[in-house]
């Protein structure tokens, strides 16, 4: 969370000429409800449940697109091996303190509600090593978004 997916895919895809989806949107208008509501009524098994539906819908789509997910769908093995197979996967990470300064003034993502800082360690230190599986990483502390596209167009060239 708040390491740029939803930002970069909208200039990625730009770039590319593709669509640009975002499953946390995609979840919403599924479901007509926010992702806050989701976690509320739900949980975030419920929740994750969804995310695992919408997500196999767009990647076995045959149009080629730019797809954000939210943080967390990299947790099921299954969305991790899906993501492989269908596509280019960019893991974008930053530093604690930097994910803490981007998303601070957002109430928009349950699992950070409350002790924000240690709400952040902590899921850094549960999800250690999960993203891994990418194609490629890139650290964006210190990139603007274009930074972190150029990035990614150069990757996606030489693997395409
Ligand atoms: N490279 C960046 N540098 C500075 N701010 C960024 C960068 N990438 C994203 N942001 C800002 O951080 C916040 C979270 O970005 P977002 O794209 O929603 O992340 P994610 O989808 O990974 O949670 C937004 O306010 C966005 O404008
Ligand atoms: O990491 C996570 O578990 C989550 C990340 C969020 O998306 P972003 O990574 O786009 O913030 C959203 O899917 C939900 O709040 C759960
Ligand atoms: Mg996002």
């Amino acid at each position: 969370m708040g390491t740029g997916k939803s930002s970069v895919s909208r200039l990625l895809a730009d770039k590319l000429g593709w669509p640009r989806i975002d499953s946390d949107e995609e979840i919403e208008q599924a479901e007509n409800r926010k992702i806050s509501e989701i976690f509320e009524s739900d949980g975030e098994d419920g929740f994750r449940q969804i995310e695992t539906q919408v997500l196999n819908k767009l990647l076995t789509s045959a149009e080629p697109a730019v797809i954000a997910t939210g943080g967390g769908a990299v947790l099921r093995e299954h969305n991790r091996r899906m993501m492989l197979e269908n596509g280019f996967v960019a893991a974008l990470h930053a530093s604690p303190e930097q994910i803490i300064a981007r998303v601070e003034a957002d109430t928009a993502r349950p699992l950070l509600q409350g002790d924000l800082h240690q709400r952040v360690h902590m899921l850094l230190e549960k999800r250690r090593g999960v993203y891994d599986f990418a194609h490629l990483s890139v650290d964006t502390t210190k990139l603007t978004v274009d930074e972190v596209v150029d990035r990614i167009l150069k990757a996606w060239n030489q693997f395409s």
